[in-house]
């Protein structure tokens, strides 16, 4: 065998621990006692070098929510003989916290046994902060992914998630599911003559209506697209639902949003045409059929003069 060319002596050791910005150490299985502890750690968490005596300072130094599962997690791979990595909250000397890695090797005497633990700390505050921005930013992203962006209402892919949701539950529980399509009336002639920016708030007051008249906390309020809004009420039958359909028209109504390019005769007002179907999902029904069936009825609210509600119980 060549020999080791490199053979650094003590000084060198520890010139080159100490030198680095994770902190080593070394603690006595026995006893658990620090036998060594690099002097960066005064730079990292401001308690002097010689503070750390036992585990128990370790412990102590520790988030109360972090110590259980640490002590716990890092006792029993050490036990096990077991290298191992614990990321946790160290307490500072000025009251704060600083996210530590702790890296840990397992140092076994000839027979077996635990000797000691050697190990580096890693001050990982940076990394945590950008992990939890961007976790904070993916659940922002999940939350607008199902927002309508102009209304704030659910929009149309909550839509298609919540109605198979509420489709299978009502299938199980063999309860009616309603479903209310909302098409407001005449509303090119009031964005040709309102211009698309006002047309924007119109929608935006609608939206708020629909939300106060469909208030339960299962119900969803959606914008299924355009000019056109879906309300899914869970647990609901026709004729409760033809009420909430009623009082959203009527809401509507007593909005008193002005429109003025209606034609001749109507009510100088926005208002929308509704239609509504109810079902208990069985064997063969659809939800595709089932929202046709909703849509035919909101096509004879138009068909009908606008202004109105049309249901349609399947049974
Ligand atoms: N301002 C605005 N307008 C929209 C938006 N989405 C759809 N629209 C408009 O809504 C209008 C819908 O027109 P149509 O489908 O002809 O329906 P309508 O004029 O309401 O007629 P009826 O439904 O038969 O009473 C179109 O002019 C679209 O441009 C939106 O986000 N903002």
């Amino acid at each position: 065998m060549t020999p080791d060319p490199y053979q650094p002596d003590l000084n060198t050791y520890r010139a080159l621990l100490e030198s680095t910005k994770a902190i080593p150490w070394r603690i006595d299985w026995k006893t658990m006692t620090f036998s060594y502890i690099g002097p960066q750690i005064e730079t990292v968490l401001g308690w002097e070098q010689g503070s750390w005596r036992s585990i128990d300072d370790w412990v102590a130094r520790m988030h109360p929510e972090d110590q259980a599962w640490v002590v716990d997690f890092c006792v029993s791979q050490s036990q096990s003989g077991v290298d191992h990595e614990a990321d946790y909250r160290a307490l500072t000397s000025a009251g704060e916290y600083v996210w530590i890695r702790d890296v840990v090797h397992v140092i076994r005497t000839e027979d077996g046994d635990v000797e000691a633990l050697v190990g580096f700390m890693f001050d990982i505050s940076e990394r945590k902060k950008t992990e939890q921005e961007l976790e904070r930013l993916r659940k922002e992203l999940e939350v607008l992914s199902f927002q309508d962006g102009l209304t704030e209402l659910g929009n149309r892919r909550l839509f298609d998630k919540v109605l198979s949701r509420e489709w299978g539950d009502a299938r199980r529980k063999r309860s009616s599911l309603s479903l209310i399509l909302v098409d407001v009336d005449h509303f090119k002639e009031y964005n040709d003559h309102y211009g698309h920016l006002v047309g924007d708030d119109c929608l935006k007051k609608i939206a708020t209506e629909l939300l106060q008249a469909a208030a339960r906390p299962r119900d969803l309020v959606a914008r299924f697209g355009g000019e056109e809004f879906a309300i899914i009420l869970p647990e609901t039958n026709a004729q409760a639902a033809q009420t909430v359909a009623e009082r959203c028209r009527e809401r509507i109504e007593q909005a008193d949003i002005e429109h003025l390019a209606v034609p001749e005769g109507k009510l100088p007002r926005v208002t929308v045409s509704l239609g509504v179907h109810a079902c208990i999902p069985a064997g063969e029904g659809s939800i595709r059929e089932f929202l046709d069936a909703t849509d035919r009825c909101m096509y004879a609210a138009k068909q009908q003069g606008r202004n109105r509600v049309v249901w349609m119980e399947a049974v």
